[in-house]
Formats: C-alpha cells, structure tokens, sequence
C-alpha cells in the first residue's frame, strides 16, 4: 500500500463510492448558501423602494414573499446536504473501521504486540470518527460557504469595482490571523493527539492489570502513571487551544467584518457624488450577507488543521506490511511440517538460532525444554503469528510463505495458555472453531474436552455469557472451553502450547484422552512442562537457548540427553513430594498417542 499518499487522496479514496451523493450534497449545500444570501438581495430592494417612496404594496408584498421563501428553501436545501452527505459519511466511517479490523488480522503480531491497545482502540474509534466532520461538513458547506461570497463579489465588481476592492480589505487582515493559526497547528495538535493515545493505552492498562495493581499495592504508582497521562492530555489540549484560540478569534471577528472598509469609504464616495444611495445600499447589504458564510468556513479552518494528523493515524495502520501471503489456495502433498536453518529475533534478541525440525503427519511431537528456549517461538512462526525472517517452515513441502492466510489459519489450531474468551456465550465461544457445528456438535466438542459438566453448573449452562477475556470463568475452564473450540475446527495441524497448564491432573487426563483420539491422521505438535504427559509421543524434542538440543523417543532420551534427564529427575522429585506418584494411573490417561489409548 502506497505509504506516500497524501490527506487529500486518502479521503477521496475513501468517498469514491459515495461520489455521486457528495456531488449531490455539495450543489444543494451551494443552492442553501444562496437561498442564504439572497434574501439580502431582497431586503435591499425594499429598502430602495421606501427610500424612492415607492407606495406599491404588491411590489413589497412581492419581495418580502421571495425572501420568506428563499428563507426556507435554504434550510430545506441545507438539510437535504447535509443528511446525503451525513449518511454517506457513516458508511465510509464503517468501511475505514471494517479495513481496520482487517487489516489487524493481516499484520504480524510483532505490531500488534508494540502498540497499546488502548492506542489501536482510540485510533479505530476516535480517531475514525473524527473524519466525519471533514466529509460531511467540511466539504459540502465549506464550498458551498466560500463560493457564495466568490459569486457576489464578482457581482459587486461588476457594480462598482472600487466598492467590491473595498469590502475585500479584511481579507490580507484576516488570512495574516489564519496563517499565524496555522503556525505549528499540526505539531501541537499532534502532541494532544499523541497524548491523548497515551492516556488512552495507559487507562486500558490501568483496567486490565487492576487486578496485579491491587495484589502488589501498587495503586499508588499506577494510580500515578495514569493521572499523569491525564495531565499531559489536559496541558497539551490548553498548549493547542492557546496557540491557536487568539488568532482564530482575530480571524473569525475580522474576515467577516467587511463594513469596516464599505461604509467610512462608500459615505465618502456617496458625499462626492460618485456613488448613488441605491447602489450604496446594495453593496451595503450584500457585505453583511456574505458575512454568514465567511464566518462558517473560519470556523471550519480549524478542522482541516486537524485532518492530516488523524488521517496519518488511521493510515499507520492501514499501511503497515502484512504478512505476505498469495490469494489463490495451493495444494498440499501432506501435513508434514518441516524447519529448514530458521533463525528469529525479537527486535534484536536473537532466539532461534538455525533450527532444522520435522514434524511428521500423522504423529505426536513434543517441544520441551527449560522456560525461555524458544518452544513457542517455534509453534508461534509454525502458525504464521510472525513472519518467518530467515530460514523456512514447510507444511507439505511447501513454504507457509506461499500459503494463502486464511489457507492456513483454517488448517492449523493453535491453542496456547492464554485463550481469548469473547464476550459471549459459551456456546458461541466454542461454535468459533466451526461456525457451521450444530449445537449438539458443541456439547460433544464440550464433553470430549472435560467442559460439559462445568459449563451445565454455570447460571445459564451454554448459555451463559463468558465475559469479556472469559473473566467470568477459571483459567483451567477457560483452557479446555478453548480446546472443546479447537477439537470442534478439526484442523489437520494441531498445536497445544502449555494448553493444559492452567488444568487439574484429572481434567488434563480427560482433555489428553480426547486429543489423542483426534490425532488419527493428524500432526500434533505438544509444547508441555509436566513432563509425565509427553512421554508416549512418537518423538521428544529437547529446546535449549533457541536450538534443538536433542530429539527423540523418552527412553532414548533418558539414555542420551543429559538436559533430558535432568528435567525428568526433577519432574518425578516434585511428583513425589506433591503425592502424586501415582505415574502409571496418570501417565495410562495422559497419553497422547491415539494408537495406544484405542
Ligand atoms: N514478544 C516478545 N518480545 C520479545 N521477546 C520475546 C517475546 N516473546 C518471547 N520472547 C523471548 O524469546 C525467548 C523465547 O521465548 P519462548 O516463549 O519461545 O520460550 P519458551 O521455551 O516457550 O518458554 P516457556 O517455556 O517459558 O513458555 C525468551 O527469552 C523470551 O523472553
């Protein structure tokens, strides 16, 4: 996406398929803004008619009925602009929200995870709103507003040059305000805008780590961190307003004020006898009429000032790379994933260092290894959450680079420790991994996972609303709610990173037993710290300091991996001092190979 492009091509990209309506909206907001002025023309034709005793009632009668109806023709034309103009502005501000929405899901984590979202939700809510009074006022009634003066200062030109020059003479006045306005306007609009960003990511921060704040008696700090965003916010807003506000009321009081030059210099050319009292009064009550539609495009000179910020914003985002992927889905041979020298770094912390890796169709492969060596890196750049840098991930020989996104999203289940539960109810929260599943088709997911029996117990059984990231619900129900949602998308590539981890041994046996019956023909990839529930997998790979330091069967494992081996000691001593050493009972439920459970 073409990252140079300018405010103006942005907006119109945006309102092209509402050109018609803005068209529409712009000549009525124009027949509005003359029905506007024209009265004027009206009233100054009365005012000659009593000035020359003219006794005609009709005549009155006449110009006082034009005037009343162009009176109300001018709101009827204003109204009809501004609601096309209106209702095609919501549907651009869906459309720019839907590109939004979109594009979030196209984008490698890695932004995602370098952006507040408190700075993403205000820029998809308020930021997007803000173009609303750009499109739908701005345009039509700022044109409408400057071409109505443009049009009877041609008229008054052609009446009497010298007076239409002289009612021009605020014009230098009040653009030499405008200009010292927009001095630095986009600089500091910016810093409110930024800070307004920052108040924002920190408030959404504040909310969701209320729980850590409370627990560690932070709220001190915290409570501290947030109003001093706030402040800022508040300093920025006056810094904006101060540097702005006086020249904006400077040019709002002078632009208008054209009689300052028409009536010392017209009274002086009427006395010389080089300008008749008609026309005097003419050009008298045309400069108040254009004062109305002068003041309404400074009052939206403000807002233009303002545009280029939030549509750089909104288009941060939209121009951000994706994760490159083609349109068009490829056929895979098989479901065999393979690592070829894939190397990645966090920024500039290095954290797979040449890993070469198969993980074959149709059998059980287990990551584990000390915290921090890169396991879930690994699954994470299998699912295409990052960019693969360097070095290549194969499914079925070919590179996830060539796989359509969506391709891949539908053959992969990617369930990790922290599953996002919608706020929404159970039911739909599973139905997410196969909107077509019936609702007994759920349940079974729901059984299969060990979540029936608690979800029945819940207020309203599946019915019950999760609420929002699941907070209503354990992280160990949570856990299998999202395996019950990855079992039920049946997808030929599953990947469990720590996903029972939140999950009571018994629970885990039941979830275990479940996936292993669904393995059949499937490639599974388990990330597990309990070491005991990975030892019948077809193959153990020990991840250390982001390489693979061994692979291979448990007891082969035991035999020739020293890490190995001392992880299991230490497995099995802490087994034992919890009490539970009833390994064989465990490790008969736990395992994961479909072919010997069945
Ligand atoms: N989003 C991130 N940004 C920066 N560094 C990260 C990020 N995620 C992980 N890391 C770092 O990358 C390294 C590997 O992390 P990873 O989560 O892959 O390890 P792991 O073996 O799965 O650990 P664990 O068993 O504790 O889950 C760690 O040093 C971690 O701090």
């Amino acid at each position: 996406m073409d990252k140079k492009k300018s405010t103006l091509s942005w907006l119109m990209e945006w309102a092209k398929p509402y050109k018609t309506n803005y068209i529409y909206s712009v000549v009525f907001a124009i027949a509005g803004v003359f029905c506007g002025i024209a009265p004027y023309y009206g009233i100054t034709k009365i005012i000659i008619g009593l000035l020359n005793n003219n006794r005609e009632l009709n005549y009155y009668y006449f110009w006082i009925g034009i005037c009343a109806a162009l009176w109300v023709l001018r709101y009827l034309f204003h109204g009809i602009s501004t609601s096309l103009s209106h209702r095609s502005t919501f549907a651009v501000i869906a459309e720019v929200r839907k590109r939004l929405a979109a594009k979030l899901v196209k984008l490698p984590m890695g932004y995602l995870m370098d952006t507040p979202s408190g700075t993403v939700k205000n820029i998809i809510v308020e930021k997007v709103d803000s173009i609303e009074t750009t499109l739908a006022h701005v345009l039509p009634e700022m044109t409408a507003n400057l071409l109505g003066p443009v049009c009877i200062i041609i008229y008054l030109f052609a009446v009497d040059w010298r007076m239409a020059l002289i009612s021009l003479i605020t014009v230098p006045i009040g653009l030499f305000c405008y200009m010292f306005m927009m001095k630095d306007y986009e600089v500091k609009f910016k810093h409110y805008v930024d800070s307004n960003k920052h108040l924002n990511a920190t408030a959404v921060e504040y909310i969701n780590g209320i729980e850590v704040i409370k627990a560690f008696n932070q709220s001190a700090a915290s409570y501290k961190k947030f109003t001093d965003a706030a402040k800022e916010a508040s300093g920025s807003a006056i810094n904006w307003m101060r540097g702005t506000l006086p020249y904006f009321s400077a040019a709002m009081s002078v632009f208008p004020a054209v009689l300052v030059g028409v009536l010392p210099l017209g009274s002086y050319f009427y006395m010389k006898g080089s300008l008749t009292a008609e026309t005097f009064v003419l050009i008298i009550i045309l400069s108040l009429g254009i004062m109305t539609p002068l003041i309404t495009v400074m009052s939206y000179s403000d807002d233009l000032g303002k545009i280029t910020t939030v549509v750089n914003d909104i288009t941060s985002i939209l121009t951000e790379d994706d994760l490159i992927r083609p349109e068009m889905p490829v056929k895979l041979n098989s479901y065999d994933i393979e690592l070829k020298n894939l190397s990645f770094a966090y920024k500039d912390k290095t954290v797979l260092h040449n890993v070469n890796l198969l993980l074959q169709e149709d059998s059980v492969t287990a990551f584990v290894g000390p915290s921090g060596g890169g396991k879930s890196t690994i699954a994470k750049l299998i699912a295409s959450l990052w960019e693969v840098p360097e070095g290549t991930v194969f499914i079925g020989k070919t590179d996830i680079r060539n796989i359509p996104l969506e391709q891949l999203n539908t053959m992969i289940a990617y369930v990790s420790q922290d599953n996002y539960l919608f706020n929404d109810t159970v039911r739909n929260n599973i139905r997410m991994g196969n909107m077509a599943a019936t609702d007994k088709e759920v349940e079974e997911a729901a059984k299969q996972s060990g979540c029936h029996e608690f979800i029945m117990k819940l207020e309203n059984g599946y019915e019950t609303v999760a609420g929002g990231a699941g907070g209503h619900l354990s992280g160990g129900e949570r856990q299998r709610i999202a395996i019950a949602r990855a079992m039920l998308k049946n997808a030929p590539v599953i990947i469990l990173d720590e996903a029972t981890a939140y999950t009571d041994p018994e629970n885990e046996a039941v979830i275990q037993s479940a996936v292993a019956k669904l393995v059949q023909g499937k490639t599974l990839l388990v990330i597990a710290h309990r070491l005991s529930t990975i030892t019948d997998s077809d193959k153990i790979v020990v991840v250390n300091q982001g390489t693979i330091e061994a692979q291979g069967k448990h007891e082969q494992l035991l035999d020739s991996c020293r890490l190995y081996r001392d992880m299991w000691n230490a497995h099995m001593e802490a087994k034992d001092s919890e009490g539970e050493c009833q390994l064989s009972n465990i490790q008969s439920k736990t395992e994961y190979s479909g072919k010997r459970l069945e």
